[in-house]
């Protein structure tokens, strides 16, 4: 028996079975939608509709022919019939809070040609779906999270990148930055995106590949702040397998494998701000999520000798962190983001397809276009904040993740071209606490007097001993200016609680404490294809 064939837009429209129940199956390219919904025995209403099921073609993972087993073929249902065929649907079913799972269902069709009207009509609509990749780099971290990347792409990954077609060549690193490295020699020509398996810091790494890798092909300068740097059109996916995972957490909602690798072979995609990181002409790091002074940098120093305990590292350092309460004086330079429509404390979380990202990033551009390439030294005034500092933190997203599910800043966007910049000044230990703990509640943890939150497009921090080592100040003799942080360091009566932090860089540690920071719109990341 033909399929149905109906006026355009062609559609397809037969009646086949799943689980030896009918079902009236239909593909509509034109609203591009393919659904089933099961028929009853006629009633004498005519056809009561059931249950039905329907797929947008852009979320259906792949399709084949099925596999019959003899048993189903020699039941009776088939005997008196031609040898049946069929076809397996994959496809996206949207769980709770974020989670994707891959759907599975099977048509039985009475003839063989049918079925492959079927196969060729459903392979034609995936074939449109030109963004999806279809040769993916994949670096595994054995080293990050519980050390379990290895098992979660072989077990979870693989499995259905094989199944939508994906060829993946796989990299299981075996030291820190064997990625980034490795990045500088590979033919990216080959790949549609590179995909890595691990936490944040694994990200930053392949992103400081790829970046490093195209500004060195584009003879760009990275030292120079004001550069503006080359686009890297490859993709960037995370299989989330590390601590933290606040990247993929921010972008996906989720820290899912599975929910990640779907959204990486439906080819999703989104756009992420990256900032650059400089010591005077100095390129130190991009970041895409936190850039922390103060209880964050703390706390990452203080886990780095614990990574024997995974996750909870940072859980142990956070606890004896808070406990040293340490403070630190220093000054705080910051240009505002004034092309964005949206503010730190407007509630408006960023979401996919966001409008914020969207407006922002267009009157971005056409202030570039009106200041050329003098925006990145625009004369706009500088605001300057000297103080003393529980914490410092630059967020290009909202570092939403399992620890806090809101994020650092809530409202931070991914793709506004700013960062959100988080002075937490000193403050009694209870205080603290309350600003702390409000990151796992509802509550807003920008409502207390010793926080202040601004949109921005860069800023610069310089220690306070820094800037006297830096002044020409004449009032400490012939003492040489860089001891004297160590004089303050070691005198008792000190009191600075301690004089210098470190800065924590999207989990990595960076050797410098007077940086500057700058919004750069370079990359483009397989949104969710993390
Ligand atoms: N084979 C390896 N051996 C040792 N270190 C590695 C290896 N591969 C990658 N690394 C380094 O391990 C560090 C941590 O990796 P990753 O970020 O994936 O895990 P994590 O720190 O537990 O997660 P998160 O950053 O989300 O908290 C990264 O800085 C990366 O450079
Ligand atoms: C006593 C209760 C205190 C609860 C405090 C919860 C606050 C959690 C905030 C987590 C923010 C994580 C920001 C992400 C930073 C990442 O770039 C980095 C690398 O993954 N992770 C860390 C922990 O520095
Ligand atoms: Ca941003």
């Amino acid at each position: 028996m033909q399929p149905e064939y109906l006026p355009f837009p062609a559609l397809l429209c037969s009646v086949l079975s799943i689980s030896r129940q009918h079902y009236e199956v239909t593909l509509d390219p034109g609203r591009a939608l393919l659904s089933w919904r099961k028929l009853r025995p006629r009633s004498v209403k005519g056809r009561t509709r059931a249950g039905s099921v329907t797929v947008p073609l852009t979320e259906i993972v792949s399709v084949e022919e099925a596999e019959i087993d003899g048993k189903y073929c020699n039941s009776m249902k088939w005997q008196h019939m031609c040898k049946p065929h069929a076809f397996t649907v994959r496809y996206i079913k949207r769980m709770k809070k974020h989670r994707w799972r891959c759907g599975e269902v099977t048509f039985w069709c009475s003839e063989e040609q049918m079925c492959c009207h079927w196969l060729q009509a459903l392979n034609d609509a995936l074939n449109q779906q030109t963004h999806r990749p279809k040769h993916l780099l994949v670096y595994i971290n054995p080293y990050g999270g519980c050390k379990k990347g290895k098992q979660i792409y072989e077990k979870k990954v693989a499995p259905l990148f094989s199944a939508a077609g994906i060829a993946a060549d796989v990299v299981v690193t075996e030291y820190a930055n064997h990625a980034r490295d490795n990045l500088y020699d590979v033919n990216l020509e080959k790949y549609d995106g590179i995909v890595c398996v691990g936490g944040d810091g694994m990200f930053s790494e392949v992103l400081h590949g790829l970046i490093g890798r195209v500004q060195k092909d584009s003879h760009i300068d990275h030292n120079n702040p004001s550069a503006c740097l080359s686009r890297c059109s490859i993709r960037i996916g995370i299989v989330p397998a590390g601590s933290t995972d606040c990247v993929c957490y921010a972008t996906v909602g989720i820290n899912d494998p599975v929910t990640s690798a779907l959204h990486i072979i439906l080819g999703d995609c989104q756009p992420l701000d990256v900032c650059s990181i400089h010591h005077k002409k100095n390129f130190l790091k991009y970041s895409v999520s936190l850039l922390g002074y103060g209880f964050y940098g703390d706390v990452l120093k203080g886990s780095e000798n614990n990574r024997w305990l995974g996750p909870a590292r940072y859980d142990f350092s956070g606890f004896k962190t808070f406990l040293t309460h340490h403070w630190y004086e220093g000054t705080v330079s910051f240009q505002p983001a004034k092309w964005v429509i949206g503010s730190p404390r407007d509630n408006k979380p960023c979401t996919s397809g966001c409008h914020v990202c969207r407006q922002s990033s267009k009157q971005l551009q056409e202030l570039q276009k009106e200041q050329n390439c003098r925006f990145e030294h625009s004369e706009e005034e500088w605001t300057t904040i000297k103080g003393k500092f529980m914490a410092i933190n630059a967020v290009s997203l909202s570092c939403a993740c399992p620890r806090s599910p809101k994020g650092l800043s809530p409202a931070a966007h991914l793709a506004d071209g700013s960062a959100d910049l988080i002075l937490v000044r000193k403050c009694s230990r209870l205080n603290f606490l309350r600003h702390l703990i409000r990151h796992t509640s509802k509550k807003d943890q920008f409502e207390f007097p010793f926080v202040e939150v601004y949109r921005v497009k860069n800023f610069q921090f310089t220690p306070k001993h820094f800037e006297e080592y830096d002044t020409e100040s004449t009032d400490i003799g012939n003492v040489s200016k860089k001891n004297f942080a160590q004089i303050c360091t070691d005198h008792p009566s000190c009191v600075c609680s301690h004089v210098n932090s470190s800065w924590n860089c999207d989990g990595e540690t960076l050797d410098q404490t007077a940086i500057e920071m700058s919004d750069k719109k370079v990359k483009r990341r397989l949104l969710l294809m993390t």
